[in-house]
């Protein structure tokens, strides 16, 4: 029956239902997001039944929980727990203030496939990776997903169709189109900037840029995004042809929240990758398949990129497009980025 939502309808219903603080319904358990949790929700799901909060093992080893489930840890959650208790459990921006959070009890044992999907769920809807769970039986009119499919969809490759391109002059070149692209399930949009008219049948100058709000439109020099935005976008001018997609996976894939959070942190005194784990993501939550697909999609099977990031690299040639050259990026080091790129040099293993 076509008029029932599929499954990629269903998990992005479900990360509109988290974002605004509603449970869904995840393998015979109702999870909802910490952060956006009310107090009245909190007291309807402890009187179901005991809860946990399930947090990333990243989230946990910061916490000194101990891990017995593989990627997560289940925190048994005390009865008379408010939900001071679960925030600051769940956001690290107090952890120095505050160091002695806890006991932490944490389950072991049973089926924790709900409790991985759950924080996938949460990952992608970009919001803190901290899920209170409850087993219960399903309530009307709340999203209701199997784990096992929603875990293989999150990880899949989301299909993207062409929306719309149109003429865009731009300061670095005048004859410049913009494509929007959309995901089949209507979530996030990303871009591509065609500068000239590549031909198809040659390496194209490419650039993959993840979005970086503060530095791509604020002009932030605590990151290189947006010189390395503006400089790719001059050199195609000059080269006469290239193309730029613009991805829109802000911070690293966790979303601008999940970044200002990180950059809190950061003025604590951790470095980029440490926030990152302190906050329960990885360092680099972003897929670049999508790249790789929108390269494909434009026609494009061979590029000379533009990065310091040999991830990128790798990624472009594991599916299917050829980088016949690597162009550096560098941009210019100031006193608010220095510690920055020599961590992105150190840990991420950018070639800086
Ligand atoms: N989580 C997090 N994201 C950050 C931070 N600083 C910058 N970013 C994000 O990092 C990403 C950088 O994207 P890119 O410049 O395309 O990628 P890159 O891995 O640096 O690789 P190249 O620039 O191609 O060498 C953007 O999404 C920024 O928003 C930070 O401190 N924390
Ligand atoms: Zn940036």
């Amino acid at each position: 029956m076509s008029l029932i939502p599929t499954l990629a309808e269903t998990a992005a219903r479900a990360r509109a239902d988290l974002r605004m603080g509603l449970p869904v319904v995840i393998g015979g358990h109702l999870a909802a997001a910490v952060e956006t949790l009310s107090a009245a929700r909190l007291a309807d799901l402890q009187a179901l039944g005991p809860a946990a909060l399930v947090l990333t093992a990243r989230r946990a080893e910061t916490l000194k929980a101990r891990i017995y489930d593989p990627g997560l840890a289940r925190v048994k959650v005390p009865g008379d727990a408010d939900l001071g208790w679960l925030r600051a459990l769940s956001d690290p921006a107090g952890d120095l203030m505050t160091p002695m959070k806890g006991p932490c009890f944490t389950e072991r044992g049973g089926d924790v496939q709900p409790h991985q999907a759950a924080l996938a769920l949460a990952k992608s809807a970009q919001l803190l990776p901290a899920m209170l769970m409850v087993p219960a039986a399903p309530q009307p009119g709340l999203t209701s997903l199997q784990p096992g499919p929603l875990l293989a969809l999150l990880a899949s490759e989301t299909a993207m169709h062409p929306v719309v391109a149109a003429r865009l002059p731009l300061g670095a070149a005048e004859r410049t189109r913009l494509h929007i692209f959309r995901p089949d399930d209507g979530g996030t949009e990303h871009y591509a900037i065609e500068i000239g008219d590549p031909p198809r049948d040659a390496p194209v100058l490419a650039r993959l840029h993840s979005a970086c709000f503060t530095g791509d439109v604020l002009g932030s020099l605590k990151c290189d995004c947006g010189p390395q935005l503006h400089g790719a976008l001059t050199a195609m001018g000059k080269n006469g042809s290239g193309v730029l997609l613009y991805l829109n996976q802000e911070g690293r894939g966790i979303g601008l929240a999940n970044k200002m959070r990180a950059y809190d942190l950061q003025n604590q005194g951790f470095d980029t990758v440490e926030a990152n784990h302190r906050l329960g993501f990885e360092d680099d939550e972003r897929d670049f398949r999508v790249g790789a697909a929108l390269l494909r999609r434009l026609g494009f099977t061979s590029t000379r990129l533009m990065t310091n990031n040999p991830r990128k690299v790798a990624m472009l040639e594991s599916h299917g497009i050829t980088v016949a050259e690597r162009v550096p990026l560098i941009a210019a080091r100031n006193r608010f980025n220095t510690d920055y790129l020599d961590t992105k040099s150190s840990k991420s293993g950018h070639l800086l």
